[in-house]
């Protein structure tokens, strides 16, 4: 395949909380997707900030005024680290234009990180008058919870040019509109809001989904995924390419167990020689057509213009893209609509990612799982206790939900995709049953031990 025949591809970044996801690894994130070896004008990164703040906007205008500099360093000296802060932590010849980079990337995380602390966007990191108008939209009234619509189009492929005079990727913020009286559905609806507004911008036909605390570890992911999904063989019945979720920084022994390898390493594997693996919310490569219905039922958005098949001809700034984009973002537009029900990334379920991929399964879709030997991406696992438990309650709640709705994995799921694969997914929601044998453990051996019971065998030695 020649490169200009490549697919385009809209990347999806969440956020939600500056203070808990530190904007500085969002950057890192932002950075090492725009850096990928592809062509760079057929790459759009869209974050989304639930947390409508302005920190985290200006975040992203430091991460495209520092892309100017660091992509063609990154063409030029074919580094696979292309995430900043991996990069500069890593072992390499200090050139006289890698010691350039490091001096600049630790002026902007200072500023990035005084943001932070002052809580504002002083004056003095302000450089234009667009910046300006920019900020101007966090008015005294303009609380997370309850707040119009931010779309900032950054960087914009067909007229910014880095410093080598080269295309730049499209770089976009959005802050979906927020009010008190209608629900948001946590991810789910930050991602279907991507979808429609993406649809609205670029409409790529490939779609990557990534979390925030994470960056992409090698620059060819992309290649590694399109083998797949391009596969012509099995191209119009695949849904998704799922990369594994792997960490850094979790000590030799695991304490908490956050590397969860069965559930992102191990059982993905077995349920490849199936129907494919299920969804794990990031490192994910997705078909756009897989939100629209199954392979051969397609469902029709309400405006054709977000459809999957829509091809954008205006320049993503022209006035009518931007009402388009602004329309399909309001937070009452999914109203009597499909979205989160037959469209889209699915509501009802705390873990969204699991249950938009089981429901794509049943539809139809297959998946398949990627892990190549140098890990695509690298993430933060929660390293205290308290975090830990909170994810993992999260995880079995959402499990839960999935196996008492009308949907159950043993009732509509061994219907739908057939016996082995659906108990596969039934494996999960039964999760919940450790319950009782855990809380038996807990307690059993002290209360054995106060009333000087024996809870266990004697050894005879
Ligand atoms: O209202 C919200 C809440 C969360 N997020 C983002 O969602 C991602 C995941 O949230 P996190 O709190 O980090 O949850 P984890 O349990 O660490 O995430 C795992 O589990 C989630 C639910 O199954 C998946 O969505 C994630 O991709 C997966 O990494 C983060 O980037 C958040 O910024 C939003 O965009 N809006
Ligand atoms: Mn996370």
């Amino acid at each position: 395949m020649k490169k200009s025949d490549f697919p385009a591809l809209d990347v999806f970044i969440c956020t939600a909380d500056p203070y808990k996801e530190p904007p500085i690894r969002l950057v890192s994130m932002a950075l090492s997707v725009m850096a990928y070896d592809y062509p760079t004008e057929k790459i759009s990164v869209y974050v989304s900030d639930d947390g409508g703040s302005q920190l985290t906007l200006f975040a992203c205008m430091e991460a495209a005024k520092f892309a100017s500099m660091t992509l063609p360093f990154c063409r030029k000296t074919k580094i696979i680290d292309r995430s900043p802060e991996a990069y500069l932590a890593s072992n390499h010849s200090w050139s006289s234009d890698a010691k350039k980079i490091k001096i600049m990337y630790e002026s902007m995380k200072v500023r990035v990180e005084n943001v932070l602390n002052t809580g504002k966007v002083s004056e003095e990191y302000i450089t234009n008058e667009q910046e300006h108008k920019a900020f101007h939209k966090w008015t005294d009234g303009f609380t997370r919870q309850d707040h119009s619509t931010v779309i900032q189009v950054l960087l914009e492929s067909s007229k910014n040019k880095d410093i080598t005079d080269y295309l730049m990727p499209n770089l976009i913020y959005l802050s979906r509109e927020n009010s008190k009286t209608s629900f948001h559905h946590f991810k789910a609806g930050a991602l279907n809001v991507l979808l429609r507004v993406s649809a609205a911008m670029t409409n790529a036909p490939v779609i990557l989904t990534l979390d925030c605390d994470m960056y992409s570890n090698d620059p060819q992911t992309p290649l590694h995924a399109l083998c797949k999904l391009l596969d012509p063989k099995l191209q119009s019945k695949i849904g998704y390419v799922q990369f594994p979720q792997m960490f850094r920084g979790i000590n030799k022994n695991d304490t908490y167990g956050s590397e969860y390898k069965q559930n992102f390493q191990i059982n993905p594997m077995g349920m490849d020689g199936l129907l494919g693996p299920s969804h794990v919310g990031t490192g994910c490569y997705f078909n756009r057509r897989v939100f629209f219905g199954g392979p051969s039922t397609f469902i029709s958005p309400e405006i054709t213009e977000i459809g999957p098949y829509h091809i954008v001809d205006k320049p993503i700034q022209s006035q009518q893209i931007m009402d388009l984009a602004h329309k399909v973002e309001e937070c009452n537009y999914e109203n009597n609509t499909k979205w989160g029900f037959k469209m889209g990334f699915k509501y009802g379920s705390l873990i969204e990612d699991h249950y938009t991929g089981y429901r794509q399964h049943c539809e139809g879709w297959r998946s398949i799982f990627c892990k190549p030997k140098r890990p695509a991406f690298l993430g933060d696992a929660p390293i205290s206790l308290i975090d830990g438990l909170n994810q993992g309650q999260r995880w079995v709640i959402g499990m839960m939900q999935v196996g008492f709705s009308k949907y159950c994995p043993i009732s509509f799921g061994t219907r739908s995709m057939g016996l082995i694969m659906g108990l596969t997914y039934a494996y999960y929601c039964a999760l919940l049953g450790r319950l009782i044998p855990f809380t038996i453990y807990a307690f059993l051996p002290q209360l054995a031990l106060l009333n000087r019971v024996t809870a266990f065998p004697k050894v005879c030695i």
